[in-house]
């Protein structure tokens, strides 16, 4: 296995609160992990960190082998790493111009657009919300609509935050069987949670973060 993301000592701060400093931090290419700790350990700082969301300072990182910078955010991770929330924010429009939208704003042409766009709402089961504005949405027919968009961009990297979390019943079935597929279609994908019907899923790795530090499972 090749390393995707290596950042060495990567340190996040609140003011005088120090939140994590992992000496470490390294991601597999192609693999799936879980990010587990308890409330408040960092795990959606983490995740936002490595999204570029939120400012860390790091002193060394490589990502897919080349040598960047953390700050500012490379254009490179900008391009490759997707992340979800788990309130996914999205454009009152419709589903299928959400889940489009990003291969607009790169430059895809529409016919192109189209095409994505109706394979990842087939694959997230969300083809009757095609004209649907999302405002109108459950929460896991947004997800697995936040999961389309992000999937069409073919990440490197997909970072998901807390995936399942205020789904019950079939909703979180849903998102949780659509996990082995993006992780069989090559992305690494990183989920905060504390599902363990997530945790649990095969070939899926263990990341902990405990005191600041993370343990590798
Ligand atoms: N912008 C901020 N300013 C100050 N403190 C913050 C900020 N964002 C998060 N924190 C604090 O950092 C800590 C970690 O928060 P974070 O949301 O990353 O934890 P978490 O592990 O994802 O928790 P949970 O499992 O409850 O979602 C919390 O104590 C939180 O209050």
């Amino acid at each position: 296995m090749s390393a995707l993301l290596v950042i060495d000592k990567l340190r996040k701060q609140f003011g005088e609160r120090r939140l994590f400093d992992i000496e470490r931090f390294t991601l597999e290419a192609a693999s799936a992990y879980v990010l587990t700790g308890v409330n408040g350990a960092g795990k959606s700082t983490l995740l936002r960190v490595l999204a570029g969301l939120e400012p860390a300072e790091a002193q060394a990182l490589s990502f897919d082998g080349k040598a960047l910078a953390l700050a500012p955010y490379p254009g490179a991770m900008r391009e490759a790493v997707g992340y979800v929330h788990q309130h996914p924010i999205m454009f009152s429009t419709s589903v299928a111009h959400n889940i489009g939208y990003g291969l607009t704003a790169r430059g895809a042409a529409k016919a192109q657009v189209d095409f994505e766009v109706a394979q990842a709402m087939a694959w997230a089961g969300v083809e009757h919300l095609r004209a649907s504005d999302p405002v109108s949405l459950s929460g896991g027919e947004k997800q697995r609509v936040a999961l389309a968009r992000a999937k069409v961009l073919r990440p490197r990297l997909l970072l998901l935050d807390e995936p399942t979390a205020n789904l019950d019943g079939a909703a979180r079935e849903q998102v949780i069987a659509l996990i082995p597929t993006l992780i069989a279609a090559g992305s690494s994908v990183v989920m905060a949670c504390h599902d363990p019907d997530l945790i649990g899923l095969a070939n899926v790795r263990r990341l902990k973060l405990r005191d600041g530090h993370i343990e590798y499972r």
